[in-house]
């Protein structure tokens, strides 16, 4: 199925190659404060289909955390319409239809690694054997055998991060959203959970949605970048990451990597424009 997203962004017009999971038109929020209103999201029309990886980029404050949270219905849209596997978000959230990964990990620290992972699985009411054998499975899906027992504070952060990245898909959702889920590591160790999601995206083909403040990290891992510019935020530009899905890292190298980095910096760019 082909589905043509018009769109007021550069590159008006994408065409997808797989159903349309995410749907955003004119999508507005303003949050009210004390102060004075904040225009977090301005007319935010982005369409997402099923299995994509689709990065969020912009500057601090442009409202890229505020969108994914408003795709999980954490915030609600002041204007626009939203769709989530043809729900509303909030629909989609008693659905279960995503699973949410934080910046940091977000583990309980007194349950054990294993215990962390079947918590939204006792909340939803599935039996032992079936938590437990969804524990070892998502376990040895993001390179956790055996330290289902150990404690989070007995783990390093990127093992921490891939415990709860292994926590978000024990539910089974079709999606996950990510929330600079490796902002906090260093690069080496960034390196890696790069090309292991990339590996657990291939061999899953769950929609995901990552938000990130690292070109090199969207070019990488996307199969195409928002780029978000600030106050109001809204969508500068969309562009396709047309890398294959096999890519090393030295895939980095590339001219073609780097002339797609290049477009992403030069639409940071402009993009800050909108603010003088
Ligand atoms: N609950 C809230 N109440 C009021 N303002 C908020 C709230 N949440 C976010 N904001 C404001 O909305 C704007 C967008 O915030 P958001 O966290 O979505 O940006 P971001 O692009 O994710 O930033 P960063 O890259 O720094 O994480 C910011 O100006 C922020 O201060």
């Amino acid at each position: 199925m082909t589905v043509l997203e018009a769109s007021p962004a550069i590159g008006t017009e994408v065409q997808l190659s797989s159903e349309p999971v995410i749907e955003t038109r004119n999508l507005d929020l303003v949050f009210q404060t004390a102060d004075a209103p904040v225009h977090a999201l301005s007319d935010i029309d982005l369409t997402i289909g099923k299995g994509e990886f689709v990065s969020l980029i912009g500057p601090s404050g442009c409202g890229k955390t505020t969108l994914l949270r408003v795709i999980a219905d954490l915030e609600q849209p002041t204007g626009g319409t939203i769709s989530v596997n043809g729900m509303t978000p909030h629909e989609a959230r008693e659905n279960r239809a995503y699973g949410y990964v934080f910046q940091h990990s977000a583990l309980f620290p007194w349950r054990t690694i294993a215990k962390n992972i079947a918590l939204p699985l006792e909340v939803m009411g599935i039996d032992k054997a079936e938590r437990d054998r969804r524990v070892e499975e998502n376990l040895a899906l993001v390179d956790l055998k055996g330290f289902g027992r150990k404690f989070p504070w007995q783990l390093s952060g990127g093992m921490q991060q891939r415990a709860s990245i292994a926590r978000a898909l024990a539910v089974q959702p079709d999606m996950l959203l990510m929330d600079e889920p490796f902002g906090a590591l260093d690069e080496i160790v960034r390196d890696h959970l790069n090309e292991q999601l990339l590996k657990l995206w291939a061999r899953t083909k769950k929609t995901v949605v990552f938000v990130t403040h690292s070109i090199p990290e969207a070019v990488f891992l996307s199969t195409r970048i928002v780029v978000m510019s600030p106050r109001p935020g809204r969508i500068h530009e969309i562009i396709d990451c047309d890398l294959g899905e096999d890519r090393p890292l030295d895939i980095r190298e590339t001219p073609e990597f780097l002339a797609i980095a290049q477009r992403v910096r030069d639409g940071l760019r402009a993009g800050h424009a909108y603010d003088e």
